[in-house]
């Protein structure tokens, strides 16, 4: 039976007397990849930001395995094994790719980090570069890499640290489709190993990773479900998708 990883209930956020998120409902299992689509000013990011508690919650509850994010401090949250990619990254330019993982499986010696580590020194950082496809840029600068390699860099930081729920805001946003492929192949290996939420509006990459997707709009859960599902929904296709549900966004 699945195990529930991550519950949103009744989650509020205002900002000057707006409602960003407002009574947010949203439940995600152990292993799972979830999709969060929505309008633009839906609340996506900020969603996303009461989870990591880059913002604090006027009211609701965030729970993660039962634990209270909520009532944390983001760098607790950080270590109860959340993780958040956002929009722009977060890596060390000046220093290569193999410094960049090898900082981060520094800062968590954990399960993941130890198996990424492998037995000999380095084989698993290398294990790592090779997962997000980065094996032939280990002794680059970061500040060479492409813009899509630059996101696979930090997903892989991410799992470096261990990150057993992983918040990706807008992964594909600036790829080429090339890029946006081989982020949607990343994601799909990483299904059953981490949760995952994605915050995307690129409805390809969302038809191609996304199992269950939840559409927001105005601070709340609008609709859930499969991707033919949602394409289907009117008033997802009133709100967001239009006529053509999700083969047309
Ligand atoms: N720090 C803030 N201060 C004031 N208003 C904010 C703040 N953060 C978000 N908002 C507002 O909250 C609403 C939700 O924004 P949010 O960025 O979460 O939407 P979104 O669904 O992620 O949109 P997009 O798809 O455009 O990124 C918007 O109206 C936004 O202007």
């Amino acid at each position: 039976m699945s195990q529930v990883h991550l519950q949103l209930v009744d989650l509020c956020v205002s900002f000057n007397g707006f409602r960003a998120v407002n009574n947010l409902n949203l439940s995600v299992n152990k292993g799972e990849l979830r999709c969060l689509i929505g309008p633009n000013g839906a609340g996506k990011t900020t969603a996303l930001d009461l989870i990591c508690g880059k913002t604090r919650a006027l009211s609701g509850e965030i729970r993660l395995d039962g634990r209270n994010l909520a009532a944390m401090e983001d760098y607790q949250i950080a270590r109860a094994g959340v993780g958040r990619k956002f929009q722009v990254p977060s890596v060390f330019r000046q220093l290569t790719v193999r410094d960049n993982l090898e900082v981060a499986l520094c800062r968590k010696p954990g399960v993941m980090a130890n198996l990424f580590r492998g037995g000999r020194s380095g084989e698993g950082l290398e294990h790592l570069a090779e997962f997000v496809g980065l094996a032939d840029q280990l002794d680059e600068p970061a500040a060479n890499l492409s813009h899509g390699q630059t996101q696979w860099l930090e997903i892989a930081l991410l799992l470096a640290q261990d990150s057993e729920l992983i918040l990706l805001d807008e992964p594909t946003a600036g790829m080429t489709a090339q890029e946006t492929r081989k982020t949607a192949d990343i994601c799909n290996r990483l299904k059953g190993k981490h949760t995952i939420i994605v915050v995307e509006h690129d409805m390809g990459f969302v038809r191609d990773i996304g199992d269950v997707l939840s559409v927001m709009h105005q601070g709340s859960l609008l609709a859930e479900g499969t991707a033919d599902e949602i394409s289907a929904n009117e008033r997802v296709r009133e709100v967001y998708l239009g006529s053509m549900g999700i083969h047309g966004a």
